[in-house]
């Protein structure tokens, strides 16, 4: 297995993140579950989101797919995608938004799947509703997408329960990317299946990144997927971005105390076994905050404001560094 550091075509930011703060909005207190985040995407980088479950990824993802709901309310910052402000989308804008401009695949995408209706029927609405194609043309694409994550497209006429776990999978990702968006979001896209199946997956993943070139915002707890997907990293702690990098120079110099913990949790990707350091059992990163027990306006993490976040700037040169930032910020 090779760490992934392949370069990007482009640093043309495709989605703009700058502090953005999201708080769920309680009766009498109310949670900070995102705070201040900036990242930016380039054209066909995958950018990667890590940390421990509960501090603020999902509402990042849901965030920039206009999907949140009460209680939770953007309270601060800017989403902007191609430079359209995402935050300002009339209801119209936000339906071509979704599927042609950015899809997402969730966590247990597929169980999402409409279990009366044959995998072709539901890729076949994709096309007709949102790409305003015959029934025959969109038949064929999706012939064509399900050959593309290497499913036998005889498989358009069977439904969800008669496919595996890590087919449905990879139906649900074919169907992510129908409409050629710019950009995917995968929140823990693999989670569900087991280890084998996940290899086979994140594999497709690579493969269809390089083919058709979109960016993904890649969101997962296991830093090991995160390194070999990623170009660059940003690891979360307590709905804040502790330190963002190359995915490269995170896995060989961790620069943040949280940061090296967590990947003292993870089996390296290469060379010999050595023992798991896990998260250490002391005063540092004992438990994940809860976020709603954070009082409003102290620091979550167990370290001063100014070393909260790190960036890696220094490791990178010429357009590299202008790039990453731009993108860091
Ligand atoms: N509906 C909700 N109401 C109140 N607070 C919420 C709600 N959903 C999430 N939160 C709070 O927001 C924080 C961030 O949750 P979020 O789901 O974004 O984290 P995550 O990193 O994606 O975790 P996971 O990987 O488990 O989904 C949580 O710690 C929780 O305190």
């Amino acid at each position: 297995m090779t760490v992934s550091q392949t370069s990007f075509g482009s640093h043309e930011p495709v989605l703009d993140v700058q502090d953005l703060t999201v708080k769920y909005i309680g009766d009498t207190r109310s949670t900070t579950a995102v705070d201040r985040v900036s990242f930016s995407i380039g054209t066909g980088e995958v950018f990667g989101l890590a940390g421990e479950s509960g501090c603020g990824k999902s509402t990042i993802a849901n965030s920039i797919m206009r999907l949140l709901k009460d209680p939770a309310k953007i309270a601060g910052g800017s989403i902007s995608f191609g430079g359209r402000d995402v935050l300002a989308m009339s209801p119209e804008e936000l339906r071509r938004f979704r599927w042609q401009d950015v899809a997402m695949v969730f966590q247990s995408a597929m169980n999402s799947l409409n279990p009366v209706l044959t995998i072709g029927e539901q890729i076949v609405d994709i096309f007709t509703t949102h790409a305003g194609l015959s029934r025959r043309e969109s038949l064929r694409r999706a012939g064509e997408l399900l050959e593309l994550v290497r499913i036998d497209s005889a498989r358009l006429k069977s439904y969800p329960h008669q496919l595996s776990g890590g087919m449905r999978q990879r139906a649900v990702i074919a169907m992510a990317v129908a409409l050629k968006p710019s950009l995917l979001i995968l929140d823990e896209p693999t989670t569900a299946l087991d280890v084998v199946v996940q290899q086979e997956i994140m594999a497709q993943i690579k493969e269809l990144q390089r083919e058709l070139g979109f960016s993904v915002l890649f969101i997962t707890h296991d830093m090991s997927l995160m390194v070999e997907l990623s170009h660059r990293m940003a690891v979360m702690y307590g709905g804040r971005i502790v330190e963002t990098a190359r995915a490269h120079d995170v896995y060989t110099d961790p620069r943040h105390p949280y940061t090296q913990a967590l990947m003292g949790a993870f089996p390296p990707l290469t060379g010999p076994r050595v023992p798991l350091s896990g998260l250490p059992d002391g005063v540092k990163f004992r438990n994940i905050p809860d976020l709603a027990e954070v009082a409003p306006g102290h620091l979550v993490a167990p370290f001063g404001a100014d070393d909260l976040s790190i960036a890696h700037g220094a490791h990178a040169t010429g357009d590299e560094a202008a790039a990453l930032e731009g993108a860091i910020r």
